[in-house]
């Protein structure tokens, strides 16, 4: 690849945006269903509760549409650096699938792909199943196959933190009397403890992810406002088998406690989720404002860090670390909170499905083991 002025992307050829997928109509919904829950375990109840869900919103997720939304967003900042990288999407439960994707890529000249998965956090659903998906799109692809490197999770990079804080000490101004006083009420998806249990194996697990950027993100309040904040970390849409342990406490959980507690005003805060899919347009706009409102407690949800400035070009800026570092140059990736950078590459044994057993599926970015 030849260089021109402006930022170096090279080695890569494409940054890949690899999401989750969601239908896009009602016929679409029973389908992705059964993408998503292959070989899960989930029962038919919660099967048929989520698929209501999404026919609430006519069988259309929003997450397509936030998708399209942050690719045009990465394009543009790294068009403003001049850094010639195109930005393409696939997913991993509907159209456009990653493998169709990188065999467009591909067939374009695409030798070096950087893929950036939409889980700010890693677990198996959010690090190790996409690494897995992405060594099957490849071994599908076989000869035509470019090689693909994985982005470390971003959890702890400034701009997504700062989107976050961001938003919260705005929807806290909507509050009577503002955020003074309120609980901010920390809220990402639940995963089975056996996930969270393998998580931590080889190094910080994804709750102690979330209490690193809650930590973060507190410590910055108090200092604006002058006084502690209180918070929690809670918990939404969990699934599964009911008898088998979630992390807790489920959001609604915590504000009927919070409610029997005294408190009366409340900030209610995704930072487990990038974009305001359905697990935030309904699990949180919907159930826990109904909670909320149940039990007399104020509540302003704060926005997704969707595509704010900082977010994106945090990014960018993650990218473009990572290029320099394949091509060898020295690199000091930068972030906040006590946890450090994440490795590239994903170490032995690391958010393995279930605790202390290999699932033994071939990943990509980290050993197989
Ligand atoms: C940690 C995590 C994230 C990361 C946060 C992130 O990346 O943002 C995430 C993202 C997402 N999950 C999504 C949808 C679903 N997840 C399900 C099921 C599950 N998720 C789990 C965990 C996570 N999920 C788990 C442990 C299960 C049980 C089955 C299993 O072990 O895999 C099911 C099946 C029904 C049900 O069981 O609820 C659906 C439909 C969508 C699309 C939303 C839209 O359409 O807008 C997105 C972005
Ligand atoms: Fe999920």
């Amino acid at each position: 690849m030849t260089e021109t002025a402006g930022l170096s992307t090279s080695p890569y050829d494409a940054l890949l945006l690899c999401s989750f997928g969601g239908p896009n109509g009602t016929d679409d919904v029973l389908p992705f269903l059964k993408n998503v829950t292959r070989g899960k375990g989930i029962p038919e109840e919660r099967l048929a509760a989520v698929g209501e869900h999404y026919h609430h919103f006519d069988g259309r997720s929003p997450i397509n549409e936030q998708n399209l939304a942050l690719q045009a967003a990465l394009r543009a900042e790294l068009e403003r650096r001049g850094a010639r990288l195109p930005v393409v999407w696939g997913n991993r439960n509907w159209h456009p699938y990653t493998v169709d994707t990188l065999r467009d890529a591909s067939a374009f000249g695409a030798k070096r792909v950087l893929a950036l998965v939409t889980s700010a956090y890693a677990s198996y659903s959010g690090s190790r199943q996409y690494r897995e998906h992405l060594a099957a799109a490849i071994a599908e692809l076989g000869d035509d196959a470019p090689r693909v490197d994985v982005l470390r999770p971003f959890f702890n990079e400034p701009g997504f933190v700062r989107a976050n804080l961001d938003a919260i000490r705005e929807a806290g101004s909507t509050l009577e009397g503002g955020l003074a006083g309120a609980h901010v009420v920390y809220v990402t998806h639940s995963i089975p403890d056996t996930m969270q249990d393998a998580s931590a194996a080889t190094g910080p697990g994804y709750r102690e992810q979330h209490e690193d950027v809650r930590a973060t993100i507190d410590a910055a309040l108090c200092e604006e406002l002058g006084a502690p904040v209180a918070s929690s970390l809670a918990y939404c849409s969990r699934s599964g088998d009911p008898r088998v342990p979630w992390l807790e406490p489920d959001v609604n959980d915590l504000l009927e406690e919070l409610a029997a507690a005294g408190e009366r005003k409340v900030v209610i805060a995704p930072i487990g989720f990038i974009s305001d899919h359905m697990e935030v347009a309904y699990d949180l706009d919907i159930e826990a404002a109904e909670t909320a409102a149940g039990l007399g407690i104020q509540a302003a949800r704060a926005a997704t860090v969707g595509v704010r400035e900082t977010f994106v070009s945090g990014i960018v800026d993650m990218i473009v670390e990572r290029a320099a570092r394949e091509r060898g140059e020295e690199t000091v990736p930068v972030t906040v909170g006590e946890l450090g950078a994440f490795p590239d590459e994903a170490p032995p044994g690391s958010c393995r499905m279930r605790h202390g057993e290999v699932t033994g599926i071939p990943v990509i970015a980290g050993a197989e083991d």
